[in-house]
């Protein structure tokens, strides 16, 4: 994994700022404009720390506890869990919600691990497909699960800003690895969205 030390990100970040400077000199903008003055280092802080930033971390650790005779070892759906990611095509953002679905081995996930792994693999430029598959894969690898199903379902706004300027489509996609019964994921989904 692509660990960045302390110094580096400022070095990084150095580094982008200037090179953003030039983008924005070479749009004409005033480099001088009290308002625009600080926008490469603004740009650069938050591509390095924010939108990019997982190309510099490591993936979330998980915490998982061990299933006891009590826990069930039925399906497990965390569902509607905010993201946003950004586009490798036009670095623009795309954003939208993942269900993250398990079928556990021996252990259970600590809840809140499912959102931090979405948003490490999130927080760098991708595709969509891509972002769905490297979630599932992580979290059946690191659960040691029998088997993980991820839908993701986003807007992406270098459709809606830009380009097609299709405003009201969505992107829905889905990765599934190991032993696991969709119909049963989806069918718990509607159960919910009914009540
Ligand atoms: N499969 C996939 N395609 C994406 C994703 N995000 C953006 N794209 C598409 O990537 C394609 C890039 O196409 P290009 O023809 O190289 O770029 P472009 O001329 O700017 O394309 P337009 O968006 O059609 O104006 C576009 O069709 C985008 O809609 C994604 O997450 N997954
Ligand atoms: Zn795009």
């Amino acid at each position: 994994m692509n660990q960045v030390t302390t110094m580096d990100y400022d070095l990084k970040k150095r580094k982008i700022s200037e090179h953003f400077a030039r983008i924005i000199e070479e749009l004409g903008l005033d480099l001088d404009d009290p308002s625009i003055k600080d926008t490469p280092e603004r740009v650069a802080k938050m591509l390095v720390n924010e939108t990019c930033n997982g190309l510099f971390t490591e993936p979330p650790i998980i915490t998982t506890f061990p299933i006891d005779k009590n826990t069930s070892r039925d399906l497990v759906v965390i569902e509607n869990i905010p993201f946003n990611s950004l586009c490798e095509h036009h670095f623009q953002p795309f954003v939208g919600t993942a269900t993250i679905a398990y079928l556990p081995n021996d252990r259970v996930m600590g809840l809140s691990k499912g959102a931090r792994v979405l948003d490490y693999f999130a927080s760098r430029p991708q595709i969509q497909e891509r972002l769905t598959n490297e979630v599932a894969a992580y979290l059946y690898e690191q659960l040691n699960a029998k088997g993980v199903f991820v839908i993701m379902k986003a807007e992406h706004f270098c459709m809606k800003v830009r380009g097609v300027k299709k405003h009201q489509s969505t992107t829905i996609t889905t990765a599934s690895l190991g032993e696991i019964d969709k119909k049963e994921v989806l069918a718990s989904i509607q159960l919910a969205s009914s009540k």
